[in-house]
C-alpha cells in the first residue's frame, strides 16, 4: 500500500491454497512472437509473479501449465476454428483469457486480434489473481465498448496544472526529451491497465509553443514510452496558433493559407509521430480564439483541423464548453443553443466533446441536453476526475457513483431506454466513432493524486471508459481490493463508504439542486454570496437566485425555458416542482422559502437539515475509517484520517456558511437539529485563499 503502485500492488498471496491454486495452473510463460507490447505483457506478469508468489515465472518453449500469450494469427489452425466464435465475438481491443488443452497440454491462452489486446488481457488476468477469483476454469472475453477512451491534462508548460490539486505536472517539459522519468512508463502501465488508450498531454487553455519543432520532439520522446501501452498521444491545439507562430496573420478557417498551415502542422508532427491520436480544442470560450473570431462557425473551425490530421488517421476532439458573455440570460443553455444547429455537418473524424451537465462539473447536474440533441454527430463525453468543485483533492468522494449516475440516465429520445451511454458508446444511433475523456487529478505527489482515495477517481474513470455500463459498486470493490487488501471486514464498510461519499458531499456543498456557490475563481468553498463580478455568469449569486421570496433557478417557461432543451417526457416532468425529482428542485425552479416538501416540512428546513446531514454524514465517514487502523499501512491510515479531519472542518464551513448567508433571506429559524453557525457571515465572507496560479488560472 506504498500509494505509488496504485492499484497494481500485486500484494502476496499468502493463503496457501490459493497460492498453490494459481502458481500450479501456472507454471511457466510461453509467448508466440515479439514486440514492445508482448515484452511489456511479460514484463508485467513476471514482475507481478514475483511479487504475488515470491517465485520467478519463466519464459519456457513447452510444457504443461503455461501461459501462453498469442495473437489471433499465431495461433494453430485449429485453435482458430475451436475458438472462432470467443474471437467473433471481440474487436481490435478486446481479449480472450481461457484455459484450453494445447498440443494435449493444459494451458491457459491470453488471446486477441492485436498486441494491445494480449496486454489489456495480461491485465485482466492479474486483477482477477489480485481479486483471489478461481480461475481453474477460467473463460473470459471482454472488449471496450468506447474507441477513444482519453484522459486530459490540463498541464500548462510551465507545469501547473489547472484545476491541479495533486502538485506540478508530470511532463517535465525543460528536461524533455533527454530524461525519461521511470514515472511516465508507471503512468503508461497504470493507464493500460485499466484500458485508457489516449492521452491529451496540455491543457484546453492551450499554448501554441507545444506545436512548435522543439516541443514536437518532446511530445515524440513521450509518444515513444506510451507507445507500447496503447496509448495514443494527443495536444491541444490553440487556435491562433497560426499568427503567434509568426507565419500569417489570420487564423481565419476558411483562409487557404491557415489550412494549409495547419495540414503542414499535422505533417510534421506525424513525421514525428506516426500514431498521434489528433487534436482537442477549446474555441470561442472564456477567452480562447476561436473560429468566431472570424465570423466562422465552430464547424468551420472544427473541420479544417479535422481535414489536416485525416489523412494520417487522427482526430478532432472539438469542446462543446461554451458561453458567452454577452448572453447571460441562462449558461446552462448556451452550448446547446450553439452546437446543436450544427448537427450532422462536421466531418467524420471529428466527436464533440461535452461535459457531463449543462454548466460546469457541479456535485450533482442532470445530464447534458445535448446528449441526445445531435444524432448525426459523434459526441464524447467529457467528466471531470480533478475535484475542481467537490474540494480539491482534500475530500473523499468516490466520483464513478456521479459518472454512473450520468450515464445512466435517460434522455428519452427515442423512447425510454435511451440512456446517455448508449449515446456515447454509439449504439443508439450507430456511431461510427466514439470516445469518452476525463480531465485528469495526476500530479507529482508521491501518490500520483493527492488523496490516496483520489486514485480510486482515475481507475473508475477508466473502468467506466471501458464499459460505460459498470455498476460502480463492482468499481468500489475492484479498487479497494487491489489498492488495499481483500479482507471483507474491511472492503464491505469501506465500499459502503466510498458508496455515500458523493451524496455527502452533495448535501453538505449544494442540496436540492443548487449549483456553482462555490468561491469565484478558485472554486474552494462556500462563497453563495459574491454579487459584485463584471461577468454575471461567473456569480454565484445568479445560479441560486435567493431573494426574500425565495430560492432556485427557474428554468421552465416562466424562467429560461432551458427545459425545453430536453426530451419531451423529461420536459414535461420537470416542468412543475411536484413532479421533479428533489434533487434536482432548485435546478430547475425557484420557489418559496417555505415552499412545502413531500415530507411535509418547509424548502427551507429541508435545506438546513439537508446541510446538517451531509456534516454527519463525514464523521459517519471518520467512524468508519478509525475502525480500519488494523487493515491499512500506517501512512496512508493517517493521511487519510487527517484528511477526513480536514473534510469534517470544511463540511462544517459548507453549511454554517451557506445557512447563514440564505437565511438572510428566509428569516426563518434553523430547526433545531441544525447547530447555528459558529461564526458571522461577515467572517465566512472574509476569508481569503490566494491559491498558486493553476488553481486559479490566470483568465480569469
Ligand atoms: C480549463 O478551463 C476550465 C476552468 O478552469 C474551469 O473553471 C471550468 O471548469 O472549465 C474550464 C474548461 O473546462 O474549459
Amino acid at each position: 500500500q506504498n500509494g505509488y503502485d496504485l492499484w497494481l500492488q500485486y500484494s502476496s498471496i499468502t493463503d496457501s491454497q490459493l497460492k498453490q491454486q494459481y502458481t500450479s495452473k501456472i507454471t511457466g510463460i510461453q509467448v508466440k512472437g515479439s514486440s514492445a507490447t508482448l515484452n511489456a505483457s511479460t514484463e508485467e506478469l513476471k514482475n507481478a509473479w514475483k511479487s504475488l508468489f515470491d517465485t520467478d515465472l519463466e519464459t519456457r518453449e513447452q510444457g504443461s501449465n503455461l501461459l501462453m500469450l498469442a495473437t489471433e494469427d499465431r495461433l494453430s489452425s485449429e485453435l482458430q476454428t475451436e475458438l472462432s466464435s470467443d474471437l467473433e465475438s471481440i474487436n481490435d481491443e478486446g481479449y480472450i483469457i481461457k484455459q484450453l488443452s494445447i498440443d494435449e497440454q493444459p494451458t491457459i491462452l491470453i488471446t486477441a486480434k492485436s498486441d494491445i489486446g494480449v496486454l489489456y488481457g495480461s491485465f485482466r488476468l492479474l486483477k482477477e489473481i489480485q481479486l483471489h477469483k478461481d480461475i481453474s476454469n477460467i473463460d473470459i472475453s471482454d472488449s471496450p465498448k468506447i474507441q477513444k477512451r482519453v484522459l486530459n491534462h490540463w498541464d500548462n508548460l510551465d507545469r501547473t496544472v489547472e484545476r491541479g490539486y495533486a502538485g506540478f505536472s508530470i511532463w517535465d517539459w525543460h528536461l524533455l526529451p533527454e530524461l525519461i522519468k521511470p514515472e511516465y512508463m508507471d503512468y503508461a502501465r497504470a493507464n493500460a491497465s485499466i484500458g485508457i488508450n489516449g492521452t491529451v498531454l496540455t491543457n484546453v487553455n492551450a499554448n501554441s509553443l507545444v506545436l512548435t519543432e522543439h516541443y514536437i520532439e518532446k511530445v515524440k520522446a513521450l509518444a515513444e514510452v506510451f507507445r507500447p501501452y496503447g496509448i495514443q498521444v494527443y495536444l491541444t491545439a490553440r487556435f491562433s496558433a497560426p499568427l503567434e507562430s509568426g507565419d500569417l496573420d489570420t487564423a481565419d478557417p476558411l483562409n487557404e493559407e491557415v489550412r494549409q498551415w495547419w495540414k503542414d502542422k499535422a505533417d510534421e508532427i506525424y513525421a514525428e509521430i506516426p500514431d498521434f491520436g489528433g487534436f482537442l480544442v477549446k474555441a470561442n470560450s472564456e477567452g480562447q480564439p476561436g473560429p468566431n473570431n472570424y465570423g466562422r462557425s465552430h464547424v468551420d473551425g472544427a473541420n479544417m483541423l479535422a481535414e489536416a490530421v485525416a489523412p494520417h488517421g487522427g482526430i478532432v476532439m472539438w469542446r462543446a464548453f461554451v458561453y458567452s458573455e454577452d448572453d447571460p440570460e441562462d449558461r446552462a443553455k448556451q452550448a446547446y443553443s450553439e452546437f446543436v444547429p450544427f448537427d450532422g455537418q462536421f466531418h467524420d473524424n471529428v466527436l464533440v466533446q461535452v461535459k457531463n451537465g449543462a454548466i460546469d462539473f457541479q456535485p450533482r447536474e442532470p445530464f447534458h441536453p445535448i446528449f441526445g440533441a445531435m444524432p448525426d454527430t459523434p459526441l464524447m463525453m467529457e467528466f471531470q476526475i480533478t475535484q475542481e468543485y467537490l474540494g480539491f483533492s482534500s475530500h473523499l468522494v468516490f466520483l464513478p457513483k456521479m459518472f454512473e449516475e450520468t450515464l445512466q440516465s435517460d434522455t428519452y429520445v427515442q423512447g425510454e431506454n435511451s440512456s446517455v451511454a448508449k449515446i456515447i458508446d454509439g449504439t443508439l444511433s450507430n456511431k461510427k466513432l466514439t470516445g469518452i475523456a476525463g480531465v485528469a487529478n495526476i500530479g507529482t505527489e508521491k501518490n500520483w493524486t493527492g488523496h490516496p482515495f483520489g486514485q480510486a477517481n482515475w481507475y473508475g474513470f477508466g473502468r467506466l471508459a471501458w464499459d460505460p455500463y459498470l455498476d460502480s459498486e463492482k468499481i468500489a470493490e475492484d479498487w479497494i481490493k487491489m489498492t488495499f487488501t481483500n479482507n471483507p471486514e474491511f472492503v464491505q464498510p469501506i465500499k459502503e463508504m466510498l458508496l455515500d461519499s458523493r451524496e455527502s458531499v452533495v448535501k453538505y456543498m449544494t442540496p436540492l439542486g443548487l449549483h456553482h456557490i462555490m468561491d469565484t475563481g478558485h472554486h474552494y468553498g462556500p462563497g453563495p454570496w459574491v454579487s459584485e463580478l463584471s461577468r454575471p455568469e461567473w456569480n454565484p449569486v445568479y445560479y441560486h437566485k435567493a431573494d426574500s421570496e425565495g430560492v432556485g433557478f427557474d428554468r421552465t417557461k416562466s424562467g429560461s425555458n432551458a427545459l425545453a432543451q430536453y426530451a419531451d417526457p423529461i420536459a414535461e416532468k420537470y416542468s412543475s416542482p411536484e413532479t421533479t425529482p428533489e434533487k434536482f428542485l432548485l435546478w430547475f425552479h425557484h420557489l418559496p422559502w417555505d415552499y412545502e416538501m413531500e415530507n411535509g416540512k418547509t424548502l427551507w428546513f429541508n435545506i438546513a437539515t439537508t446541510y446538517q446531514e451531509g456534516v454527519e454524514e463525514v464523521q459517519d465517514m471518520i467512524d468508519t475509517w478509525e475502525k480500519m487502523e488494523e487493515y491499512v499501512d500506517q501512512e496512508p491510515y493517517e493521511k487519510v484520517s487527517m484528511l477526513l479531519q480536514i473534510q469534517l472542518k470544511e463540511a462544517k464551513w459548507w453549511r454554517d456558511a451557506c445557512l447563514a448567508y440564505f437565511q438572510k433571506y428566509s428569516n426563518m429559524e434553523l430547526p433545531e437539529s441544525v447547530p447555528e453557525p459558529e461564526h458571522s457571515l461577515e467572517y465566512y465572507k472574509s476569508l481569503e485563499f490566494p491559491f498558486a496560479p493553476g488553481i486559479r488560472p490566470s483568465w480569469n
